[in-house]
């Protein structure tokens, strides 16, 4: 059995998780990225709430979760986590009796500080706020909020319940108390954790972006075609996807927020140049897998 199956078919205590401080976590955004984590906090005993816009696409999330436990975990197990996942649509009145907020919404600066500005009013004192965001400096966020020493980053990477890292972003106000249940979380997540400052793409996305980047240029310069470059970087350097497949999976407009976002604040930078492909893409509605097609047409 992989360990992402073990990790699954641990027996939690339904009523508390295992590291005692947080346990009732609200995740905001049921989108690729909140469902896995929503799945994989409710899985290791945390009482979670997910909140997005409508209910329908609360009623997908839960779906999405639900399928995918399938492919791990057996009946009475998938019960137990789906009972511990509420939802709703009203962010406000999730918070109201929570320890921890992981933000997951869209990758866009002013939407990410009107939610936290919100939420800085509704939630208890205690309660700490994180941010999911790929490429956006926690501090931008946070000085959203009155509780910067209670606010952190979470960056969870994609699939949530296989990948193994999460890395813990600290700012300056950050205070000890916060990172170090920050980092508890991240143990309790089961997840391997890493200390991370608040620079641009943190660890992880800092190297992988520009690589992803890059190889649209390639295709750009008409050097490769995508299915090259995806099968030169599976067999030669060993990827389990190659940058192309990898960007699908992602999505093309959460790359394009990025590498906008990065070019925005460091034009001079040639890593973090946009591309006339990806833009092209993305105007046509060519998002990645959660749309059928991005550099790919997915196989129905
Ligand atoms: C943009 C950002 O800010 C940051 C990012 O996230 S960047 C993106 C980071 N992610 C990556 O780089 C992903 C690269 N790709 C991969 O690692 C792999 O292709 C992949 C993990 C996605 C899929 O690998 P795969 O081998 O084809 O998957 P698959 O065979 O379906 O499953 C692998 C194991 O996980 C388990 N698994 C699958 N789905 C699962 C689920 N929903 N929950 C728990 N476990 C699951 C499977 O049961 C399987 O275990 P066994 O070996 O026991 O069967
Ligand atoms: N896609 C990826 O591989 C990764 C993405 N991230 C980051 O996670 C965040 C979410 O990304 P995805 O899950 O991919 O996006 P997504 O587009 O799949 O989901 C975003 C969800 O947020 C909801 N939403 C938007 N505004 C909202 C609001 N004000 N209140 C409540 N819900 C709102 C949307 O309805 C949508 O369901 C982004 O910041 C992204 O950069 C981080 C790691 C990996």
């Amino acid at each position: 059995m992989a360990q992402a199956t073990r990790v699954f078919c641990r027996n939690f205590s339904s009523s508390s998780s295992r590291f005692g401080n947080i346990k009732h976590v609200t995740v905001i955004g049921a989108g690729l990225m909140g469902a896995g984590i929503a799945q994989v906090a409710a899985s290791t005993g945390h009482q979670v709430v997910i909140v997005d816009q409508t209910d329908d696409i609360l009623s997908k999330s839960k779906a999405t979760i639900e399928k995918s436990l399938q492919r791990v975990a057996g009946e009475t197990f998938i019960a137990e986590v789906m009972g511990r996942l509420t939802i709703k649509t009203d962010a406000a009145a999730a918070v109201k009796n929570t320890d921890l907020v992981i933000e997951a919404i869209v990758e866009n600066l002013e939407v990410k500080k009107k939610l936290f500005s919100s939420l800085d009013k509704a939630a208890p004192k205690h309660t700490i706020f994180t941010s999911n965001t790929s490429s956006i400096p926690i501090k931008d966020i946070a000085v959203a909020t009155q509780r910067q020493d209670r606010f952190g980053g979470l960056h969870f990477f994609n699939p949530v319940p296989i990948m193994k890292l999460l890395e813990v972003i600290r700012i300056p106000a950050t205070s000890d108390e916060t990172f170090d249940k920050l980092l508890g979380f991240g143990k309790a997540m089961d997840k391997s954790t890493v200390n991370c400052k608040d620079t641009p793409g943190f660890i992880v996305n800092r190297l992988l972006v520009p690589y992803m980047m890059e190889a649209i240029r390639m295709v750009e310069r008409g050097e490769a075609s995508p299915q090259d470059v995806d099968t030169a970087m599976k067999l030669g350097a060993g990827y389990p996807m190659g940058p192309f497949e990898l960007t699908d999976y992602v999505g093309l407009d959460t790359c394009k927020f990025i590498i906008d976002g990065w070019h925005k604040k460091y034009p001079d930078n040639p890593l973090f140049m946009p591309s006339p492909l990806l833009d092209k893409l993305v105007s046509e509605g060519k998002l990645g897998n959660k749309t059928g097609e991005g550099f790919y047409k997915q196989k129905k």
